[in-house]
This record gives structure tokens, sequence and C-alpha cells, in this order.
């Protein structure tokens, strides 16, 4: 099974109009094509990225309602007219911070499918999760309370993996760890589309960089990365899709 890698940017809360223009100057005189490039700035940001071929554009999170009183959201058709192709949705900040649950996880993929945006939903377990050998069970619950009702979304999907010890601390799951769990999510798949399951991409995500990159991408089940803290530095996020490009699977 083939699957073009991809490598996703995650801004989070950061960047600025300079950082749009640098960051496009640099792809553009990359010309990269084994693989795709996605980029998830904040959704202000997104009309200020011209159209490009290089990469394509994601939102961070939608609101699972189409249009209507609901102050400071924002629907999928208003991303979608905004640029964004793309939409994260599950990342454990906005579980955890913006108290979203599984149901309205799922809720807002659903939402985003059927406006044609495509999703990367995002999974992963908290450290002491993982401590009491949990991740599996946790992982298995996130997966099912979106599939499992809806299992012909999973072809319109991205997965990335992102165990949350590793966001933002430095600390990357070992290309082991993460390959086993990745493998973990893939036969979990199967249940519901055993071809969706072969086909769907499933990226890793938690302090990926220049330099731990080539030995995720190394794995077997590893298409790509979802990059948060080093997507900010173009050169570095550069070197993180020239890395995928030099090993792009067959
Ligand atoms: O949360 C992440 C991407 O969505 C990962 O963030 P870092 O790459 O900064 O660890």
């Amino acid at each position: 099974m083939s699957r073009k890698a991809l490598i996703a940017a995650n801004w989070k809360m950061n960047g600025s109009a300079a950082l749009v223009k640098e960051m496009t100057n640099t792809l553009q005189s990359l010309a990269i094509s084994a693989v795709d490039v996605l980029l998830c700035p904040p959704a202000t940001l997104l009309t200020r990225f011209a159209p490009s071929s290089q990469f394509a554009l994601g939102a961070q999170t939608l609101s699972h309602e189409t249009s209507g009183a609901f102050t400071g959201e924002l629907s999928a058709q208003l991303l979608s007219e905004a640029g964004a192709r793309f939409v994260i949705v599950g990342h454990s900040e906005r579980r955890s911070l913006n108290f979203e649950t599984d149901g309205l996880v799922a809720a807002k993929l659903a939402t985003a499918v059927a406006a044609g945006l495509t999703p990367l939903l995002c999974v992963g377990e908290s450290l002491a999760e993982r401590q009491q050998e949990k991740t599996q069970q946790v992982i298995a619950r996130q997966l099912d309370a979106v599939y499992a009702s809806q299992p012909e979304l999973l072809a319109k999907s991205v997965i990335a993996y992102e165990p949350i010890w590793a966001i933002g601390t430095g600390e990357s799951a070992s290309p082991e760890q993460a390959q086993q769990t990745h493998a973990f999510i893939r036969a979990h798949l199967a249940q519901y589309d055993a071809t969706a399951a072969a086909a769907v991409r499933i990226l890793y995500g938690g302090s990926v960089n220049a330099e731990n990159c080539a030995a995720l991408f190394a794995q077997a089940d590893i298409d790509g990365a979802l990059v948060g803290g080093a997507s900010l530095k173009p050169a570095e996020f550069a070197q993180i899709c020239l890395a995928a490009t030099q090993g792009a699977k067959d």
C-alpha cells in the first residue's frame, strides 16, 4: 500500500503576516512534490496566503454547527471560503483546554467532511495513561467515538497520533514507540473498513524536529508528521519536509 507522506504545520496561536510570507517563500523555493505539505495557521491568517501548488491550507478547529448564533465560532463553510481544505479535529489542547468531548469531536469531524474539508483527527494518551498501560484503550475509545457510528468517514480522514506527554516537551516518542501505536491504530481501524485503514495516513505529532524526523518517517506506519513548535521556523520545517521526501515510500 503506497501512502503519500503528509507534513502538516500546526501554528497553534502563533504566527504573523511576516511568517506567512517567510514560510511561503521558503516552501516555494523548495518545490516539493513527493510529499504533501499542509499549513494550519490561526484562522485569521488563512486569507493572507496566496494560493499555492506547494502547500495546502487547513484550520485548527471548527464549529460542529453549520451557521447561526454561535458567537466567536467558525463554520466549515467559512473556513473553506478562507482557503482551508483541511481541519484539525480533536487536538489534545482543545480536548483539555476547551473541554471538547469524544462526542463533540465526532460531530465536528462529520461536519467537516460534509462541507468538503479533510479532517485530521488527533488521538493520544496522557503520561498517566501511558504509565498505567492504557494507551491502546484510550486511543481505541477516541477512534470508536468517531468511526463506530460513521465508518464511512474513515476514507475521508487523516489520523494524527499525538501522545500528550510528547507535545511541546522536547521529548518525542521513540520511533519504535510511535510505530507500535501507529500499527495498533491501523489494525483497530481495519474493523471499520479494511481498505480505508490500509490507505489512511497516520501522522505522528509531538516534539518532531529536524533531528528526529527521519527516524520517525522510516517507520512502516508513520506517514508524516503534525509539527508544532518546529513549524514556526521555516528553515527547520523545510528540512522536515525534505526528510520526508527522502524517505518517500512507494
Ligand atoms: O501539538 C502538536 C502539533 O499539533 C505538537 O507540538 P510540538 O511539535 O510543539 O510538540
